[in-house]
């Protein structure tokens, strides 16, 4: 049977110690431990007031009822009374400490998977969909904040007035217990054996929902293109097929779920009701008092319930178990791209010299092809070197190398004669401004989208950058100038308008290194003389290298890379390149000579 699950369901590098993955939650618990040791005094209260209930039940019964006196009447329901609202208190008091302890620890977990996640190399983000990673950080915390603030509280408490309950059993009516000590365990039984099974269920359950999750969250991010190829039924096939996946993946959970409450309750109660008939009969032949029955009995309740309690939140816990096994497995993820412990600095100010010496670099999912063969290309401070070459030739690769989200395969990179694997990351991409093709515009002002570039700019600053990106006239058209939403990726501007934004973000960055990859989609006339003056304003005095798709480019650079297939095939300027024919010959043809 449990083969057969396995094969059914894929799961991915499996976790071992189910339950014992929660361990990894104590370092965060610790963190918080005036809660922890608050919750645990509310917990050790609530325990004994529960404990106590059925004494002071047996004594109304004995006392208050068969006495009969008005006194001890009195006298044993205020018992009860003070009893109860001790219980009252104590429960007020763990609720609040633990479902504290839960969101402070879960928003603890979050801050440092998020933290880990971002800091994480760009090969380990081309192997993960965002929309998997969300999940981790939005439904598997969600789990765990349910475990810690109600299934580890459940489980502890009922873990205490179970302990509590069988102790009072014996001292209540040692044969009594006797019985009940048989049926207890058999309880237990199957809810560790429905465990394992249910864990390996529960993980198989919530990868269906992360893979329904991550395609909402592509197609609703590029939701222009599916609606422009009218492609909503397909997409809605797509994620309804996500969907009864899913489903019937918790289907099964919940079924095995249902099957182990079932046969533990089944169990419990069982043994009870047995225990109860031959107390009865020691009642009937006076060899106990109405009220010590009703004593054990409520012990007896008391310990099948929390037995009950616990295969229920046992359950969770596996659960969550699964989420904290993914969680883990996340934040044992190591980033390839590191900075040494003890980085060279820069020299200050910055020349903006660039080398790449024999690089030869494959992506980590394509490890057959080179990206970038016996890549040499070096790059006076100041000059302006234009990337050409066909579609696939390696151009973005060199972007990327350049600002480290790779390292290649053999070769070095050098900034200002520093290999910029012995710098610091940050270091070095504070020294690159980067304008991408497609501008990332954030859902948030205009304003907070430039000072992207360098966050501690002053106001000045930034209405600087907007001048010299060209961008005044049209960010003042907006409601708000400056302070207007973009809206989410930028959907309320032209594609012009998000270049100059960008644009002016790589002004106010300041970097003495430019990367520009060059929108290849057509402005109009206008937009586009805008932009390219912008672009010439943020060139000047930097090296540039730049991946071109205009003449006018071409025409400007120093001078012109051709790439085909990661190499480099010719460099020199537009004439000596036209002359030369060849690929670059062809290319200009096609492109910028129609
Ligand atoms: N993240 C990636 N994972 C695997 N392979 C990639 C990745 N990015 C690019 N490649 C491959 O590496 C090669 C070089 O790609 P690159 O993006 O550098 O080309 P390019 O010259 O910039 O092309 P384009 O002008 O179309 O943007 C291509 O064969 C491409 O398929």
């Amino acid at each position: 049977m449990t083969a057969a699950l396995e094969t059914e369901i894929p799961s991915p590098a499996p976790t071992k110690a189910p339950i014992g993955s929660l361990r990894m939650l104590w370092p965060f618990v610790r963190r918080h431990n005036r809660l922890f040791v608050a919750w645990l005094l509310a917990l050790a209260c609530s325990s004994t007031a529960t404990l106590s209930l059925p004494v002071a039940f047996r004594t109304m019964i004995d006392q208050g009822f068969a006495q009969g006196g008005g006194g001890a009447i009195d006298r044993a329901f205020a018992l009860l009374f003070i009893v109860a609202v001790a219980l009252a208190l104590a429960t007020a008091a763990r609720f609040f400490f633990v479902s504290l302890l839960g969101e402070r620890v879960v928003a603890d977990l979050r801050e440092r998977l998020y933290a880990h996640l971002i800091g994480l190399d760009a090969g380990f983000h081309e192997r993960n969909r965002s929309g998997e990673l969300v999940s981790r950080l939005t439904a598997d915390a969600e789990l765990l904040r349910g475990v810690i603030a109600t299934s580890m509280s459940v489980a502890l408490r009922s873990t205490v007035t179970f302990i509590g309950s069988i102790v009072m059993l014996f001292v209540t009516s040692p044969h009594l217990a006797a019985y009940a000590l048989v049926g207890i365990p058999l309880a237990v039984l199957p809810i560790v054996i429905g465990g394992r099974r249910l864990q390996k269920l529960s993980r198989a359950s919530q990868d269906r929902v992360a893979d329904a999750n991550a395609l909402a969250n592509e197609t609703l991010g590029a939701v222009r293109t599916v609606q422009a190829h009218a492609r909503e039924p397909y997409e809605l096939g797509r994620f309804d097929e996500a969907l009864k996946l899913a489903v019937a993946t918790a289907r099964r959970r919940i079924q095995a779920q249902a099957w182990v409450t079932a046969i533990a309750i089944v169990l419990v109660f069982g043994a009870i009701t047995l225990v109860l008939w031959s107390g009865a009969h020691d009642v009937v032949e006076g060899e106990m008092s109405a009220g010590l029955l009703g004593q054990f009995v409520l012990y007896a309740l008391i310990g099948g319930g929390s037995v009950g309690a616990l295969a229920e939140v046992w359950n969770e816990l596996q659960r969550a178990a699964g989420g904290m096994g993914r969680i883990t497995e996340l934040l044992a993820e190591n980033s390839t791209v590191v900075a040494p412990a003890q980085p060279r600095t820069l020299p200050q100010p910055m020349r903006g010299e660039l080398a790449f010496d024999d690089v030869t670099f494959h992506y980590p999912m394509r490890p057959d092809l080179p990206a970038l063969e016996a890549f040499n290309l070096h790059v006076q401070p100041g000059e302006t070197v234009a990337l050409v070459g066909p579609s696939g030739a390696g151009k973005s690769t060199v972007f990327s190398l350049l600002l480290r989200f790779h390292d290649p395969r053999t070769g070095s990179l050098r900034v200002d004669g520093h290999d910029i694997r012995a710098l610091d990351l940050a270091e070095l991409r504070g020294a690159v401004a980067l304008v991408p093709q497609q501008a990332t515009i954030f859902a948030a002002s205009a304003r907070a989208n430039i000072r992207y570039g360098r966050l501690e700019a002053s106001d000045a600053e930034v209405d600087a950058a907007v001048e010299a990106a060209h961008a005044t006239d049209f960010i003042s058209a907006l409601p708000e100038g400056l302070d207007t939403e973009l809206g989410e990726r930028g959907a309320r501007l032209s594609g012009g308008q998000q270049q100059r934004i960008a644009i002016a973000r790589a002004l106010l960055k300041d970097a003495p290194i430019l990367l520009l990859d060059e929108a290849t989609s057509a402005l109009d006339a206008q937009s586009e003389r805008a932009v390219q003056q912008a672009l010439e304003t943020l060139m000047e005095g930097r090296t540039t290298l730049v991946i071109a798709h205009r003449l006018a480019t071409v025409l400007k650079a120093d001078r012109i890379v051709v790439m085909d297939h990661g190499r480099i095939v010719a460099e020199g300027t537009h004439q000596q390149l036209l002359a030369e024919g060849g690929l670059y010959a062809e290319l200009a043809k096609l492109q910028f000579l129609d």
